[in-house]
C-alpha cells in the first residue's frame, strides 16, 4: 500500500503559528500518554500587552532608538531653524522606518536567526507571530513612516526613509548570505538618518549655486577680510557629509568587533561575514575607520562650520582611545581585544554627539541657560568663512 506523505501548504508557512496550535491539540487529544519534551512551551496567547511587546522586538528597539537619537542629533546640530510639529514628525516617522525595515529583515532572517543563539528568541523565530502578521505590521509601519514624513516634514526626508528601508531589508539583509560587502552597505543604511534629520530641518544635501560649500577655517588661518556669516542661515553641505561620515565610519570597529565575537554563530549559520573569512583583515578595516573618524572630527566637523575649532582638540582624546583599541585588536587580534573594541563603541557615539552639541558654531551655552547676557549687535563675534568654487 503506497504511503500518501502530507506536505504542509504553501500558504501554512504564513498561518503557521494556527497551525501548530491545531497539531498540538490534536496530538494531546489521541496520545494523551505521549511525553512531554521538558523544554516544551506552548505558544503564548497573543494579548493586547503581549503583541505590543512583539512588536517593539519586531522593531529592534534599541537600535530604533539610536537611529532616531543620529537623525535628532543632526536636527540639534543644524543652524536652521525647526518647529516641534516637524520635530516629532521626524522622530516619529523615522521610528515607524526603522521598524518596518527591522521587520522585514527578520521576516526573511528567521531559519539563520534560528541558529544564532543572540538571535534565537527574536520573536519570529519562537513563533510568538505568525510571519503574514509579522508581514502586515512591517507593510502598515513602512507606508505610515514616508508618509508622515512626506505630509508633516518634507518630500526629500520621507524619500531618504523610503530608501533605507529598501536598502537595509532589501540590498543588506540579501548581500549578508552573499557577500562579505555586505558591511559597506550596512553602514550606509546606519548614515542616513542624520542626513534625514539635516533634510527635515530643511537642509540640502548636495552644493549648488544658491548653497556652495563654505569652509570655516581656523582662525589662525584666517586674515580678518572675509566677511562674517550670520549662521542661521547657513546650510553648508560639507556639515551632513561629516555627520554621515561619522555614523557610517563608527559602524566598523563597532560592527566587525562584534561579528568578531560572534564569528562562530554567523559561521554556522551561513553569513557571509569579514570576521569569519578573514579575521585579520576585518580587524584592519575597523582600524581604518578607527583612524578615519579623526580627520572627519578634528578637520571636517569644524571646517564645516557645525563646530568651533575648540572640538578638533576635545574630540582627539576620545578618538584617540578608540584608535589605540583598534590598533590592539588588529596587532593581536583576539577576543578581548574585540571586547574592548566593541565597549569603546558604545560610548563613543553618545560622548562624540555630546560634544559636539557642547561645541555648537554660535551656540553660546552661558547665554543659554542665562548666566550671561546677550553680547550687543555691533560687538558679537562671528566666524568667517570662505566658500569653495
Ligand atoms: C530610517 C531607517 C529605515 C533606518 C534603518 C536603520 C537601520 C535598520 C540600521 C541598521 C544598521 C545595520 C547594518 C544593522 C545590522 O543589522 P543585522 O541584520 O546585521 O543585525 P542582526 O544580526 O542583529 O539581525
Amino acid at each position: 500500500m503506497q504511503r500518501v506523505v502530507a506536505r504542509p501548504a504553501f500558504t501554512s508557512y504564513f498561518f503557521h503559528n494556527a497551525q501548530w496550535r491545531t497539531q498540538t491539540r490534536f496530538s494531546a487529544k489521541f496520545h494523551p500518554a505521549a511525553p512531554i519534551a521538558p523544554t516544551y512551551k506552548p505558544l503564548e496567547a497573543l494579548t493586547a500587552p503581549r503583541l505590543l511587546k512583539v512588536y517593539t522586538q519586531l522593531a529592534k528597539t534599541r537600535l530604533t532608538v539610536l537611529v532616531v537619537l543620529s537623525a535628532m542629533s543632526s536636527v540639534a546640530l543644524s543652524p536652521l531653524p525647526t518647529t516641534l510639529p516637524v520635530l516629532l514628525s521626524t522622530a516619529v516617522g523615522t521610528a515607524l522606518c526603522s521598524a518596518s525595515a527591522n521587520t522585514l529583515n527578520q521576516i526573511q532572517e528567521v531559519p539563520f536567526d534560528a541558529q544564532m543563539a543572540r538571535t534565537r528568541a527574536r520573536p519570529l523565530v519562537r513563533r510568538a507571530i505568525s510571519p503574514l502578521h509579522a508581514t502586515g505590521f512591517a507593510i502598515a509601519t513602512g507606508i505610515a513612516g514616508p508618509a508622515l514624513l512626506w505630509t508633516m516634514v518634507n518630500p526629500t526626508t520621507a524619500c531618504l526613509g523610503a530608501a533605507n528601508i529598501a536598502l537595509y531589508a532589501g540590498a543588506y539583509t540579501w548581500m549578508k548570505r552573499k557577500s562579505i560587502a555586505n558591511t559597506w552597505v550596512g553602514s550606509v543604511v546606519g548614515g542616513l538618518p542624520p542626513l534625514m534629520g539635516w533634510t527635515a530641518c530643511g537642509g540640502k544635501l548636495l552644493p549648488s549655486a544658491d548653497n556652495p560649500i563654505q569652509l570655516f577655517l581656523p582662525p589662525f588661518l584666517t586674515d580678518g577680510t572675509a566677511p562674517p556669516l550670520d549662521l542661521s542661515l547657513i546650510d553648508n553641505p560639507l556639515s551632513p557629509f561629516t555627520l554621515f561620515m561619522l555614523l557610517y565610519c563608527w559602524q566598523f570597529p563597532h560592527f566587525n568587533s562584534l561579528s568578531y565575537i560572534v564569528r562562530d554563530s554567523y559561521a554556522q549559520a551561513g553569513y557571509r561575514m569579514l570576521s569569519v573569512f578573514n579575521p585579520p583583515k576585518n580587524a584592519l578595516v575597523s582600524l581604518r575607520h578607527a583612524l578615519l573618524l579623526v580627520p572627519v572630527l578634528s578637520i571636517a566637523a569644524p571646517l564645516s562650520g557645525l563646530t568651533t575649532w575648540m572640538f578638533a582638540l576635545t574630540s582627539l582624546g576620545p578618538n584617540l582611545i578608540c584608535v589605540r583599541a583598534a590598533w590592539r585588536f588588529w596587532r593581536k587580534g583576539g577576543e578581548k581585544e574585540a571586547r574592548t573594541v566593541f565597549q569603546h563603541s558604545l560610548w563613543y557615539l553618545p560622548v562624540m554627539l555630546g560634544l559636539m552639541m557642547f561645541h555648537k558654531q554660535g551656540m553660546e551655552w552661558l547665554e543659554w541657560f542665562g548666566v550671561t547676557k546677550h553680547e550687543e549687535e555691533g560687538k558679537e563675534k562671528k566666524p568667517a568663512a570662505v566658500t569653495a568654487n
